[in-house]
């Protein structure tokens, strides 16, 4: 009674005390007697995932991690229940083997307008049933059957990037890639082009919006409750001008493109018509310029400066285009060309549009991988950046160096991620690499890279889910303006 009648006296006093004891014991816990309390990792990150939400959020996730896995080595606790693992081994296991992992709950946070899309369900029937529908307008054969509209796409960005080369001034050529990402998934997916590279402002109209959905991975491994509830904030309380613009030009051409299409049409938003309602369909379109015109337009932009620091590289991938061109009969899909897929290969895996860990779930057996093991409920992935910059498979990580594709490297080719791995991996990935083979064969062609210097020393980025870069663009310039 006594004891009850001191803590009654000093109310305040009582409340610290009992809040320090049960923040101190919860610590103990996460230290001691946690299922992973086995795996390594920074005190903090141990102890509390506001160590994870800190990094994610002011954008060093990656190199963060790496520096931990240098003193940890392959296992990093990197919150309470989540391990990164830097080990092209446990792809298989928690990506492809038997349909992989499901993804992590926080993928919830990249729904659209309060809708699942293909990207973020984390309930494999539910993306089934529309990944099954619009499956087929990824396929190569789909592809090639549009191929002259989408060259036509390609030909646009050339013609857009030797104009703006002319005026001598620094070009922002992330804005003219993503130009030409926007123009190729509404041209293929949605039998309309958005038309981007026709576009003559600074900033292309759809930048605000798809960079809003970037800026969401600064917040990705948030409870989702307490996503929504800073999203609706920060929108309240700091709105952007230009993102709401942009937002609202997103908005109509999608509208527009919905409203417009009858039930049955081959098209992406008319295969789902029939299988959701309509505000759903919508969701899933802007997911996609969302997703499609980001993750091409770093990576074709990554291949345009990669071109311009490396004249010496350049020269070789002209010569083997333009041979190609005048082969004749003995003529090559542009796939086959040997330089051609090693340099897209080397962009895709330096240019680190998604460098950070792709979070999925152990299932309720558990899992052992090589003697650890990994309870049930536990978070583990791997992520771009560990396995790309991985100076054992890739000597001099850093760099660019095309040729290190010529060979057969069969450690190269199970530590490449630009796409993910296995059943969630990116769906668009042939549509993709159609678009960085047809953007740089059509640029090559016409020589246009010739003379231009890159801007920047280095590309700095924020290393959320999709990468943000840091002033948003990288710039060429061309010294002898070209006539
Ligand atoms: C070079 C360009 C691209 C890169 C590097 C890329 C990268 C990725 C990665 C890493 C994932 C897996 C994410 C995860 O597991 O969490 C993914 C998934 C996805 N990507 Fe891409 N992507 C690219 C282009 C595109 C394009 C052009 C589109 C749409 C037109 C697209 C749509 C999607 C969708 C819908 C998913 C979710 C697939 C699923 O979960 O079933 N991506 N992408």
């Amino acid at each position: 009674m006594a004891l009850l009648d001191v803590l009654l006296e000093y109310p305040l006093t009582t409340l610290f005390v009992l809040s320090t004891g049960l923040l101190f014991s919860r610590c103990i816990y996460h230290l001691a007697f946690h299922p992973i309390a086995h795996i390594p990792g920074p005190f903090l990150a141990k102890i509390t995932s506001l160590w994870l939400y800190y990094h994610a959020y002011i954008g060093d996730e990656a190199t963060i991690i790496h520096k931990a896995h240098t003193e940890y080595g392959p296992y990093v606790r990197v919150s309470p229940n989540e391990v990164d693992i830097s080990d092209a081994d446990a792809m298989a296991p928690i990506y492809v083997s038997k349909g992989g992992f499901l993804k992590a709950p926080c993928y919830a946070n990249f729904d659209i307008d309060g809708h699942k899309t293909i990207f973020s369900a984390t309930d494999v029937e539910h993306r089934a049933r529309r990944a099954k529908a619009v499956v087929p307008m990824f396929s190569t054969k789909s592809i090639r059957e549009n191929e002259a509209a989408l060259y036509g796409c390609a030909d646009r960005m050339v013609d857009r990037m030797e104009e703006e080369a002319r005026t001598g001034r620094p070009v922002n050529i992330l804005n003219i890639a993503r130009s030409l990402a926007v123009d190729a998934v509404s041209t293929h997916l949605f039998q309309e082009n958005y038309n981007g590279t026709s576009e003559k402002g600074p900033r292309l109209s759809v930048s605000a919006f798809v960079d809003a959905f970037v800026a969401v991975g600064r917040f990705f491994y948030l409870p989702t409750k307490v996503f929504i509830w800073l999203e609706w904030t920060i929108e309240k309380c700091m709105p952007d001008e230009h993102t709401a613009t942009s937002m609202e030009v997103v908005d109509k051409f999608v509208d527009n493109l919905v409203d417009q299409t009858p039930a049955g049409s081959s098209s992406y938003p008319g295969r789902l018509i029939p299988l959701v309602e309509r505000l759903e369909v919508k969701a899933q379109c802007k997911d996609l310029i969302f997703a499609g015109t980001d993750s091409t337009g770093m990576n074709f932009a990554t291949l345009c400066r990669q071109m311009a620091l490396n004249p010496d590289k350049y020269e070789v991938l002209r010569k083997e285009i333009l041979d190609n061109a005048n082969a004749g009969e003995k003529k090559q899909d542009v796939q086959a060309l040997p330089y051609l897929s090693a340099v897209v290969r080397e962009s895709l895996r330096i240019s680190m549009a998604n460098p950070t860990r792709l979070p999925h779930v152990v299932p309720d057996s558990g899992w052992t991988f090589k003697g650890t093991n990994f309870p049930a409920g536990t978070i583990v992935g791997c992520s771009a950046h560990e396995l790309h910059f991985n100076e054992e498979v890739f000597p001099d990580p850093f760099s660019f160096y095309p040729e290190r594709w010529l060979q057969e490297n069969p450690e190269a080719t199970k530590a490449f991620f630009a796409f993910g791995a296995g059943s969630r991996a990116c769906i668009a990935r042939n549509l993709a690499t159609f678009e960085l083979y047809m953007g740089a064969e059509r640029l090559v062609e016409r020589d246009v890279l010739r003379g231009a210097r890159a801007c920047q020393e280095k590309v700095e980025i924020y290393e959320w889910f999709n990468s943000s870069v840091k002033g948003e663009k990288i710039e060429l310039v061309w010294e002898k303006p070209r006539v």
